[in-house]
């Protein structure tokens, strides 16, 4: 099934990106391996764009098609309403991308790094001192790139790809390989420079580290879309809420739960999982607590669990998994629309 949550580019007049029935597949020794099954995808203009999937799912041979690094069996592209890759050379000044990580002198500062870097893509020097700052690299600029950590190198990179000002951004696993400090760097990276008007398409395998940061997704597996739109309204519509309660004697508090009417699973030892019972009643924890202790059971604690985009990623695939006979569940109804995100991240 796919999922689209009323996505605020439906409204938008040009998408940065969007892509329609793209196809791709490799030959390979074993015959043709489909890296990309129809794919469409629409990157509204501002703000962050996840394009999240699992390893293998296609996400970078789709964006190597959109730089024109790699040529579609079949669909069509357009980066700024443009067809590419016929008119990427019209487009191209507009984009900035890391697919591979660029080689820097390590002996070299940053600053040297970049107007090397400047002088042989045609961007003025001007620009250097301007782009460390916009990645946090201003007073840093005269260290020699060896001694900078990964996420600094990292925000190095994304530098390198802003020196032409460019108005879209392309990221293909960013954070791979970094620590939790070298991928909050570069989330706030990508934030500043949503909200300074870029959009940002960053693609991970790590669908809740992207959820904290991106306002909008397109969630892939096997090639196909699976989900698509405002991070939010994907999350309303993709998982339940739950609370976890740990009780002394979890099946007694259990059985309780669901006489009146709640949901209750197992969870870890020593808890239990509650539902709201009824779909589209919200679950009321207040209700939970006074239902046990109504029976003499006293909560020693209470979780809340929220849905993540790793839940809802695995709720699809479930449903991808079924056999054509089997039944599938109602598509959930269509929510408004939710605003964009502009500031901070979530936590
Ligand atoms: N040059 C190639 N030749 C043959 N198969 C390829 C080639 N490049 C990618 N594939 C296959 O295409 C599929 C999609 O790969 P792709 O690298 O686009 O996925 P991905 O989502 O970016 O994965 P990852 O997160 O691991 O980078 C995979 O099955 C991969 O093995």
């Amino acid at each position: 099934m796919t999922t689209s949550a009323a996505p605020r580019h439906a409204r938008a007049p040009e998408l940065a990106v969007s892509t329609t029935g793209l196809r791709k597949t490799y030959r390979t020794r074993k015959g043709r391996r489909v890296a990309v099954e129809g794919l469409d995808l629409h990157v509204p203009r501002g703000g962050v764009h996840g394009f999240l999937g699992p390893n293998g799912s296609g996400k970078t041979t789709t964006i190597r098609m959109l730089l024109g690094l790699v040529r579609p069996d079949s669909g069509s592209m357009t980066l700024f309403g443009k067809p590419v890759p016929a008119q990427l050379p019209a487009v191209v000044d507009r984009v900035g991308a890391i697919v591979e990580q660029p080689k820097f002198f390590p002996a070299f500062t940053a600053r040297r790094n970049l107007e090397l870097l400047a002088a042989g893509i045609g961007a003025p020097k001007q620009r250097v001192p301007e782009v460390l700052a916009e990645v946090g690299l201003g007073e840093r600029g005269g260290d020699r790139f060896r001694s900078y950590s990964l996420g600094m190198k990292q925000r190095l990179a994304i530098a390198g790809t802003l020196l032409k000002d460019p108005e879209l951004l392309i990221f293909d696993e960013p954070t791979n390989g970094l620590d939790p400090a070298g991928i909050h760097e570069i989330r706030q990276t990508m934030r500043g420079l949503a909200d300074a008007g870029r959009t940002v398409l960053v693609s991970s395998h790590i669908l809740n580290e992207v959820q904290q940061v991106a306002d909008t997704v397109t969630i892939i597996g096997r090639g196909r879309l699976l989900a698509e739109g405002d991070v939010d309204a994907i999350l309303a519509r993709g998982g339940t809420e739950a609370v976890r309660v740990r009780v002394p004697d979890p099946a007694a508090a259990a059985e309780v739960l669901a006489r009146v009417g709640f949901a209750p699973s197992p969870g870890d030892p020593g808890t239990v999982l509650v539902r709201s019972g009824a779909p589209g009643v919200p679950l009321d924890s207040a209700q939970v607590n006074r239902a046990l202790a109504d029976h003499g059971i006293y909560l020693a604690e209470l979780v809340w669990q929220r849905p993540d985009l790793e839940e809802v990623f695995l709720s699809l695939t479930a449903e991808e998994h079924l056999g054509a006979g089997a039944p599938r569940a109602a598509p959930p109804a269509p929510l408004a629309p939710t605003a964009p995100r502009r500031s901070g991240g979530r936590s």
